[in-house]
């Protein structure tokens, strides 16, 4: 039998701390910055592709800043580092963070409290349950609406709930469509975005069974490689880009319902 070789690589990265996940709310399309420790998250990822010398020719994320934010401070800081020039950053909707509903702006902790952990961790973590869609007297809908960067997203298309299986069903299809052509013409690609955007690539990629994905949480701001055979097939496991304990503490974090809002 011919022994599989290594064809191509990917790398994701899940944006830097958001302020909404410094405040542990639900946070989905609305559309807020970095923190401080986010910013200095996307610097520490810097660091970690700088030494080990990984470049990029292409970054891709969403129309979101808290993705966008993260994108520029890599192509920045590896242009810094002599590693690329004139890094194009391609931003698209459909590799947006989940419409999280009627869940949006609010605290984790507090819902949990209110309608138990189960349904939470379904809510949050399920393949196919939608949390409760949002409705035009949420304090949050005008200012999803009225978000400027929103306005691509084709009228029939925008969500006012989605679970992992709609944002799969969105982000897969840009994927294949056009991601997948740079990859496989031997562009090095980056995709920059968010912890359902990253599930479902995952999901996608290592061919997680719907029941398994929920176990999977994805850490911000540290980037990870998929080598990849000539099917684009995962050789081995992805490689995270800093160390084990860092990983866990990271991955343990993301899994957490965090503490009720002082
Ligand atoms: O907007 C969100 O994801 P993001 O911070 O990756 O953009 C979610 O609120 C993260 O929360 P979750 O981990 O409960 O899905």
């Amino acid at each position: 039998m011919a022994e599989n070789h290594r064809k191509y690589s990917l790398t994701v990265l899940r944006h830097g701390e958001s302020e909404w996940n410094h405040d542990n709310r639900f946070c989905g399309w609305v559309d807020v910055g970095l923190t401080n420790n986010g910013l200095a998250q996307a610097q520490k990822a810097v660091e970690a592709l700088v030494e080990e010398d990984i470049g990029f020719d292409i970054i891709y994320t969403s129309v979101l800043k808290r993705a966008k934010e993260t994108a520029e401070i890599i192509r920045d800081g590896l242009e810094k580092a002599g590693l690329v020039s004139n890094l194009e950053i391609v931003e698209d909707w459909r590799l947006n963070e989940r419409h999280y509903g009627s869940l949006t702006g609010h605290n984790k902790a507090e819902m949990a409290e209110k309608y138990g952990k189960d349904q939470v961790k379904i809510w949050r973590r399920s393949y196919d349950t939608r949390p409760p869609p949002i409705s035009e007297s949420h304090p949050f809908y005008d200012k999803i609406h009225n978000n400027s960067a929103l306005t691509v997203v084709p009228k029939d298309q925008f969500p006012d709930h989605e679970c992992l299986k709609d944002l799969q069903e969105r982000a897969i299809p840009y994927f294949e469509d056009i991601i997948v052509p740079q990859i496989k013409s031997g562009q090095r690609v980056l995709i920059v975005v968010h912890g359902t955007t990253s599930r479902a690539l995952v999901k996608h990629l290592e061919d997680v069974s719907d029941e398994d994905i929920e176990e999977i949480n994805v850490p911000n701001a540290i980037p990870f490689t998929y080598e990849l055979d000539e099917k684009l097939d995962p050789l081995g496991d992805k490689t995270y880009h800093a160390d084990k304990e860092t990983v866990r503490k990271a991955i343990e974090k993301a899994a957490s319902i965090g503490k009720k809002r002082k």
